[in-house]
């Protein structure tokens, strides 16, 4: 193959935006084009959609959003000169409302690409809103021709070969391409394969930061044509990173490997996703501090590990709210862990407010006897006390079930379900142990007796949750089958499980769909989370063809 020797200075403006903030969005582009128009860049490329956020749902349903859109990137396009750059925006063109990205150069839109792939399954559902393109878009940049795709197309192979048939030497993909936990290794390993096989280098830039329930880890990079990364952006830091690009079209070669978290050290990632995602949650929403119920057990105590580290510990307070079965431990722990974190600690009994509810309601509950309707008064007491904080502080309350509670209906309907965002709302209980043992590597933070105790609610004497679940080692192995897999229960249960329990487990994930269609959002990092991708309906009765009764072993 004959080689062409050539570079290209590329700025991969790796932006941190927010849905809707226009103006701030633009500010933002309008920066990184200053960055890289100093440092000399040939181009910069943004990530799709990055005037708009990402995804801006029916906003897109706006005249006034979309003549916004349209008026930024004029904007742009009348300040760009001695550089090209690419932004992505949704724009309306003729009838069709298109996910675009478009070329800007000497004060004009030189050319305009629409996304031909458009994602409709998990998070996404760009059909609702978009138009897909139909053809390529090769643009000449300083003597070298550029291909230009948006996120979707590069994870199907047609519109990359296209592409290339129609002149590419390199390929610039522009993303929205949310985290979770596996995405990273299935990104490179992607983007290794399509530039391997279309021989050609390409470039890939990302979003970074929180959005609802989806965060962005950036993870933008440069793959030369034998599918070696060349460049690898710093994965959940904004920036614009500049390189001295070579685009050289060299013989297929290796395929290169640049350092990738394998699937056993991805703790520290997810980790850093939920700082992200907590972070971008409170800030975006115009708060800058969160509050949360800590009572000696590991939700609450990874939660307030998690905000602090998101936050600044002058920006969290933990409440210790004790009752009758609170035990001294608990309260030891709660208060060590407030003090190693440097947090304010409250402590606020509940015995006399759960006296007089308990009084009050006597007479109505008359002869019947106590059962989990005291139990959900102890939570909801302190789900009252939390958000009357909340109000009154002007700080976020953040809820700590984490999604194997979730998925059972182990947690009380505007109790410890109350608050503004969950930051565990995605993540196993024995995740959740992981994500402790390995937060303490840092430093001091969550006692270990706290990691190694039994988990219990403490809302009745004595009682600890394997009363009432399985053990979570079994009860998560059985919901990632269920929910992640699809997985129908005979499969489940030939997989070596109790049939009994798979049973059991499958019901209440199917019974509770009501609580979580009430829960607060939370960052997803799993390949599918109880948010957009999950669309069970609540009232049902597909339950009862759920064959219960399996065929004996
Ligand atoms: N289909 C439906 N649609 C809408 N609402 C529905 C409903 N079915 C019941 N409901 C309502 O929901 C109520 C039942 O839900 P809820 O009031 O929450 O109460 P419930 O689910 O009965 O009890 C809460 C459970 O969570 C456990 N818990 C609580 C707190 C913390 C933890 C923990 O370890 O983190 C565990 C507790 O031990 C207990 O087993 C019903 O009384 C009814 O009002
Ligand atoms: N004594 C308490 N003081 C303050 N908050 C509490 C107390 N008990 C429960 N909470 C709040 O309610 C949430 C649910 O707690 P609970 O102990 O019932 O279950 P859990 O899921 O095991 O959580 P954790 O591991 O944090 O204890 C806690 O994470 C905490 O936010
Ligand atoms: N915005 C998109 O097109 C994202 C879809 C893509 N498969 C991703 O997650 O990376």
């Amino acid at each position: 193959m004959q080689k062409k020797n050539q570079t290209l200075r590329i700025a991969l403006a790796q932006l941190n935006v927010c849905v809707g903030d226009v103006q701030n969005n633009l500010s933002q582009v309008q920066a990184a084009i200053r960055q890289a128009r100093e440092q000399q860049a040939d181009l910069v490329v943004f990530p799709e959609l990055v005037l708009a956020g990402y995804p801006p749902e029916d906003l897109l349903f706006r005249p006034d959003f979309l003549a916004q859109m349209q008026a930024g990137v004029e904007t742009l396009a009348a300040e760009t000169d001695g550089m090209t750059v690419i932004v992505g925006a949704p724009l309306r063109r003729g009838t069709a409302l298109q996910n675009m990205a478009c070329v800007l150069r000497d004060g004009q839109i030189v050319a305009e690409y629409s996304k031909q792939c458009l994602p409709n399954y998990r998070v996404f559902d760009e059909k609702r809103y978009f138009t897909p393109g139909v053809q390529s878009l090769v643009v000449d940049v300083a003597g070298v021709k550029i291909g230009i795709l948006i996120c979707e197309d590069i994870w199907e192979d047609a519109p990359a070969q296209a592409a290339v048939a129609a002149g590419a030497d390199v390929l610039c993909v522009l993303n929205a391409s949310p985290f979770s936990y596996d995405k990273q290794a299935q990104r490179a390993a992607l983007l290794q394969r399509q530039a391997a096989n279309n021989q050609c280098p390409l470039a890939y830039v990302n979003l970074v930061g929180g959005q609802d329930e989806l965060v962005f880890d950036g993870d933008s990079m440069l793959l030369d044509a034998a599918g070696n990364i060349v460049f690898r952006a710093e994965a959940f830091a904004a920036g614009v990173f500049i390189e001295e690009w070579d685009i050289t079209t060299s013989p297929v070669g290796a395929t290169g490997r640049s350092p990738l978290p394998s699937l056993s050290d991805i703790t520290p990632v997810i980790y850093q996703a939920l700082t992200t995602g907590i972070r971008d949650y409170v800030h975006k929403n115009g708060f800058s501090s969160v509050l949360l119920g800590l009572s000696g057990g590991i939700d609450s105590a990874l939660v307030l590990a998690l905000a602090v580290d998101a936050l600044g510990a002058e920006n969290v307070e933990a409440v210790m709210m004790p009752f009758h079965y609170t035990s001294g431990m608990s309260l030891e722990d709660a208060q060590q862990q407030a003090a190693w974190l440097g947090v304010r600690y409250r402590n606020i009994p509940i015995a006399s407010i759960y006296d007089s509810f308990t009084a009050s309601l006597a007479p109505e509950f008359g002869e019947r006897p106590v059962d989990v309707t005291e139990q959900n008064l102890q939570a909801r007491i302190r789900g009252v006390l939390l958000m009357s904080l909340s109000n009154k502080l002007g700080s976020l309350l953040l809820s700590t079930s984490n999604k194997s509670e979730s998925a059972v209906g182990y947690a009380t309907l505007y109790g410890d379900m109350a608050g503004a965002f969950s930051p565990l709302k995605d993540v196993y209980k024995m995740q959740v142990y992981a994500l402790a043992e390995y937060r303490n590597t840092l430093g001091q933070a969550i006692p270990q007796r706290v990691i190694e105790r039994p988990p219990s609610a403490e809302l009745a004497p004595g009682q600890v949750d394997q009363d009432s679940l399985p053990p979570y080692a079994v009860l998560d192995a059985i919901l990632r089958r269920f929910i992640e897999g699809d997985e129908v229960l005979e499969d489940i249960i030939a997989s070596g499980f109790d049939a009994a329990t798979v049973r059991r487990v499958v019901n209440l994930v199917l019974l509770s769909e009501y609580k979580r269609r009430q829960a607060a959002p939370g960052v997803r990092i799993s390949g599918r989370g109880f948010g957009k991708d999950w669309r069970y309906p609540i009232t049902s009765a597909w339950r009862k063809n759920l064959p219960f009764n399996p065929p004996k072993e």
